[in-house]
């Protein structure tokens, strides 16, 4: 519960490094932080400092719970993979419940979270999205319907991207076309990040993961996000890698993806089409702050 006399109760989360502040917003269906107000909860000096504000609201449809997002520059994606398994032990820890499945409903549709008995919680992510309009992109498709290792313009360099949506929208690349391959601790992620994301080939905009492959089940991959900018992780990011890879015919279904907060596990199941992301999520602290 929240917001007497405009104070917001919290709890901090992170995973991996990509940290939320996390709003029991279940007794209402309004998120009791605005989007401009998220701006200022997200700043790390004037507020409590995140990568986005993470409400479990009421349930719509035959879920558990909803789930709603803002970024750290206010905007609103359909999903977060890190964010997703922060929510589960939150409420998890709220009801005192234990080792359990909940069905929660996104922007990007049903998500299932199952948290473990070793604490790490498990994600069935859905089924990804390939088709270049719904993604979207206006890059042109080479699979099929799928953008595969399509050509783009950046700084003077034509980079290779694969792009794949979890719901969000994700641009993939593992090298350039001149077969430069990715060396993740070489990039000025600050200065091309947002080439990327604001580039008109993305009317959406779109998180772009760099990955730099160390064999057929092992990456490392360093993201840029729409709305939040460098993070530590990105769990959407880290599904769309797998996928990206397996499109493109470099990683297994099975991978490891290291981050600059630490790895999760990915498998894109060839059973249900389904992807699984592995994970921690920890709590921080508990709070409450003035709103503006
Ligand atoms: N960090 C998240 C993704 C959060 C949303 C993203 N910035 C977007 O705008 O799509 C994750 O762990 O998936």
């Amino acid at each position: 519960m929240a917001n007497i006399a405009n104070r917001l109760e919290f709890t901090k989360y992170q995973g991996l490094g990509n940290d939320f502040i996390l709003v029991d917003n279940r007794h209402q269906t309004d998120p009791l932080v605005t989007a401009e107000q998220a701006k200022f909860v997200c700043d790390r000096n004037f507020g409590v400092g995140g990568d986005g504000v993470i409400f479990a609201l009421p349930p719509e449809g035959d879920v558990d719970y909803t789930m709603r997002i803002f970024n750290s520059d206010g905007s609103e994606p359909e999903m977060c993979g890190n964010g997703i398994r922060c929510l589960a032990r939150f409420v998890a820890e709220k009801d005192n419940a234990g080792p359990v499945t909940h069905r929660i409903h996104t922007l990007a549709g049903l998500i299932q979270p199952t948290l473990q008995e070793d604490g790490q919680v498990c994600v069935d992510m859905g089924a990804p999205i390939l088709a270049a309009p719904q993604i979207p992109t206006t890059l042109q498709p080479t699979q099929g319907e799928a953008v595969v290792q399509a050509n783009l313009a950046v700084e003077g360099r034509e980079w290779l991207m694969t792009c794949v949506s979890m719901g969000n929208p994700h641009a993939v690349t593992f090298g350039t076309a001149d077969g430069q391959t990715i060396k993740v601790d070489e990039l000025d992620l600050a200065h091309i990040g947002p080439k990327f994301e604001k580039n008109a080939v993305f009317p959406a905009r779109t998180n772009t993961e760099f990955v730099e492959i160390l064999n057929r089940g092992h990456v490392r991959m360093h993201v840029w996000e729409r709305g939040a900018g460098a993070t530590l992780a990105c769990g959407t990011g880290a599904c769309a890698t797998v996928v990206a890879g397996v499109l493109e015919g470099v990683l297994d279904r099975t991978c490891r993806v290291d981050l600059p907060g630490g790895p999760l596990m990915i498998e894109w199941r060839e059973a249900d089409n389904h992807v699984y992301m592995t994970g921690p999520a920890l709590p921080v602290f508990t709070g409450n702050m003035q709103l503006p």
